[in-house]
């Protein structure tokens, strides 16, 4: 029983995470509007379902990304405040990361879509 109740709090834990990444983080409402665009638009073209698992894993991804970036960079935050080349590399890196998930998922949108707005595919 204290273990089932143990694993309920940690999930507590991890969504008052995840609503902390949307307090602080003002990209979290910019990943938010995205993915709710995608949704729609992935609705409206009736894409199939290995282009709804991979927008799918996409958006996962990049929320994951932000949400960690943001957990780096408030322990960065905390290790100094003070002007540090170290730290700044460490939130550039951090940024980084989501930089490329942004990037490759926005590849794959033109790859997936394409098609579609083409009307090669229906
Ligand atoms: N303590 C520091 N020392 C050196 N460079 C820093 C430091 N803090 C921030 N920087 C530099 O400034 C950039 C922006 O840092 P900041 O903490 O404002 O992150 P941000 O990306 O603007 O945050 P947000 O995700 O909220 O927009 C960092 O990527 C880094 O290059």
């Amino acid at each position: 029983m204290n273990r089932i109740k143990k694993h309920l709090t940690s999930y507590q834990y991890s969504i008052r995470g995840i609503w902390l990444a949307f307090r602080y983080e003002h990209n979290m409402i910019f990943h938010l509007v995205a993915a709710i665009a995608v949704v729609i638009v992935n609705s409206l073209l009736k894409v199939n379902k290995t282009e709804w698992l991979v927008t799918l894993i996409l958006i996962g991804l990049a929320w994951m990304a932000e949400i960690f970036n943001t957990a780096i960079e408030k322990l960065a935050d905390r290790v100094t405040k003070e002007h540090d080349p170290l730290i700044g590399q460490v939130k550039d890196l951090s940024a980084g990361a989501v930089l490329i998930i942004c990037f490759f998922a926005t590849v794959c949108a033109v790859i997936i879509y394409l098609p579609y707005l083409m009307g090669l595919k229906y």
